[in-house]
Parts: C-alpha cells; structure tokens; sequence
C-alpha cells in the first residue's frame, strides 16, 4: 500500500483530500494541529521521517487573510516555515511534495489570466507568507509541484458560499463587491487533481514538476459569484438574498485583495492534462450537500 501524508486534514481540501476514492494500492493520512503542529519544524521532520510515504500533500496553511495582517509570526511560520521543513524532509526521504499555493501571491493589477511564470508581487502578509512556502519548496531539492489555487469552496470549514447562505437567510439586500475577479474552486475538484498529480509524481520518476495553477473553469466577481449561489440556493428551496455590487473601497478589509487572480490554466492542462470543469458546475454538488438536490 502506498500512503499519502495530507497536511491541513481537519480543513476543506483535507477533508476533501480523504474523500477522494485514491487509485487501487493508495491510501491517504490526514493530520491536523492536534496530530502535528506545523509551528514545530522538528515535529515536522519527525512525521516525515516516521513512515515510509509515498507523497506529502502539504494543504495545511494560516488561512485568515485579515488576521494575518496582524499576526504575520505565526502566518509566515505556518505558510513559509513548515513547507520547508516539509520539503526538506521529503527531499532527505526522496519522496515529492504537493504544495497548495494562492492566487493571492499576484497583485492582480492587470487584466488576463495569470500565467504560472508571471511575475508575483503579492499585496498582503497572506500571500506574501504563501509566497515564501513556494520559495523554500523550489530551492529545497524536493520533487515538487507548487499548485496554485484560488477562492476554494466546499461544504464544510469556513468559506464564502457558507457565509452567503448565512448570512442571506436573515438579510438581503447583501452588499458584494463587484470589482475582484477571480476563479471559484470546489475544494473536491482540487483534491481530484491533487491527488491525480501526487500519484504521477510518486510513480513516475520523469513526471512533469514545477508551478501549475488549479481552479475551477471560467472568471466572476465575488458579487456575480453570490448572485450564482443564491439563484442555485432558491433552485433547492434554500436561502436566496438580492446582491448589490459595490466597490472595494465600500468595503474595507485590513488586507488588501487582489483586482483580478484569473489563473491560466495552460500549464496543467499541457502537463497533466487536466481540464478544470465550469465553476458554476463545480458549486452545484456543494449546494446539494448543504441543501439537497433542486426541486
Ligand atoms: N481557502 C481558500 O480560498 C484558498 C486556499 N488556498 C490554499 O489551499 C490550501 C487549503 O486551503 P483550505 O483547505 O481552504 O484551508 P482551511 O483553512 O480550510 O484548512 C487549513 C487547515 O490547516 C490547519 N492549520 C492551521 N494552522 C495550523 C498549524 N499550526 N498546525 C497544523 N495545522 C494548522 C487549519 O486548522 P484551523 O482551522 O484549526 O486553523 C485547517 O484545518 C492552503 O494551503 C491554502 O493556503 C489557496 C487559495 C484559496
Ligand atoms: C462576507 C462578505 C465579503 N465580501 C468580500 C470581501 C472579499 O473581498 C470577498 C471574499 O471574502 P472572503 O473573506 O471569503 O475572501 P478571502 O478570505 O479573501 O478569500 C481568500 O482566501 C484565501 C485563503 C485565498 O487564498 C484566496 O484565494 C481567497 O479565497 O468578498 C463582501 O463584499 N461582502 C460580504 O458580505
Ligand atoms: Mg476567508
């Protein structure tokens, strides 16, 4: 049996990460701070080296983007620091890693899908702390893939179709912003191509390494991506609430987000062949779950 090391396992790739049905032979161990804590490089080190795994899929992160504005120790230690001594220790193991990056490490200060060789300027401590995990998984000797994602959604944990249907079922209108645009990303479907890649890297000693980018098909504002929610919401008999798009600057946030993370995919589509499906296709089965099926 080959087994994976999964990072991050209480969250929404984790939990995503440990429901996927892995090919024949693969089996996943999803850890969380309870299990390892990823402030603590020994502790790190000391998993790695515990078992013979076949791969790390590191999807453990500091995800609170405003918090970390003020708490950029922990933020850095967790985003930079632990996906060293990860990639460190799978490199003295021999073994690839999996890193989950951010949109977020772009200024998003121009139009067009980012390419993964363009150039990262990222504008909080977010994204400049993911930024630093991507650098130490490069420059580690570790077989890697650093894959890019970017708004993930899933039915559990903490993430904006949540807080829509919460906060919807008790006011409307909502006010979105309508000036950020980006790719929304089922946490399932990122696991699928995760998963997929971590396979390849661990069986195939000639299999393509590098920075990909990873979410789902197709561009929309967080106001056009609420709209969405909440007409497949009514669609189920759940929360539905009116939208009105509003500006950045109406809505203050202690981090700055980025205008536009649109990830090109051409990177993991010529390598892997992976074709991310449509987002708002992607959202359906986490409405289903959180809901039930359309009426
Ligand atoms: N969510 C998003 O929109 C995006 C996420 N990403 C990246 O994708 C990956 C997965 O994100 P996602 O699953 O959504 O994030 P989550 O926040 O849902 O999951 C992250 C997990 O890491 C855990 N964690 C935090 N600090 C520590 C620590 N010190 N030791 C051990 N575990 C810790 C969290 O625990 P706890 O909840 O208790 O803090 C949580 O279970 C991350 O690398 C993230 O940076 C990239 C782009 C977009
Ligand atoms: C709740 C709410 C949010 N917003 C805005 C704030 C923000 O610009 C946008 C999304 O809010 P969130 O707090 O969900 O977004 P945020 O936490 O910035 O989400 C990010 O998380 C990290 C981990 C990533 O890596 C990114 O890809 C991205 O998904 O919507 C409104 O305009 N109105 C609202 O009522
Ligand atoms: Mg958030």
């Amino acid at each position: 049996m080959k087994r994976a090391l999964v990072t991050g396992g209480n969250g929404q790739l984790g939990t995503e990460l440990q429901r996927h049905r892995w090919p024949e032979g693969w089996a996943v161990t999803a850890v969380d701070i309870d299990e390892l804590d990823l402030r603590d490089p020994a502790a790190i080190a000391a998993m790695v080296a515990s078992q013979p795994w076949a791969a790390v899929i590191a999807a453990g992160a500091y995800t609170a983007v405003d918090k970390a504005e003020n708490d950029s120790v922990t933020a850095w230690a967790v985003n930079a620091m632990a996906p060293a001594a990860l990639a460190a220790a799978c490199a003295t193991a021999g073994i690839p890693i999996v890193q989950v990056s951010t949109d977020y490490v772009f200024d998003g200060a121009r139009d067009g899908a980012w390419e993964v060789d363009d150039p990262v300027a990222p504008l909080g401590v977010y994204g400049a702390s993911k930024l630093g995990g991507e650098l130490a998984v490069r420059t580690s000797g570790a077989r890697h893939a650093i894959v890019r994602t970017a708004w993930v959604v899933s039915a559990h944990g903490s993430n904006f179709v949540k807080t829509m249907l919460r906060v919807g079922a008790t006011t409307s209108p909502l006010r979105v912003v309508d000036d950020q645009r980006g790719s929304p990303t089922s946490a399932a479907d990122l696991a699928a191509a995760l998963a997929m890649i971590a396979v390849r890297l661990a069986e195939d000693p000639a299999a393509p390494t590098g920075t990909y980018h990873f979410s789902n098909a197709g561009a929309v504002t967080w106001a056009g991506f609420a709209r969405e929610i909440f007409a497949q919401s009514a669609a189920r008999g759940g929360p539905s609430a009116e939208v009105i798009g509003i500006t950045t600057r109406d809505y203050p946030t202690p981090a700055t987000r980025p205008a536009n993370s649109l990830l090109s995919h051409r990177a993991i589509i010529r390598d892997y062949g992976i074709h991310p499906a449509p987002w708002q296709a992607a959202l359906a089965p986490i409405l289903d779950e959180l809901i039930g099926t359309p009426k």
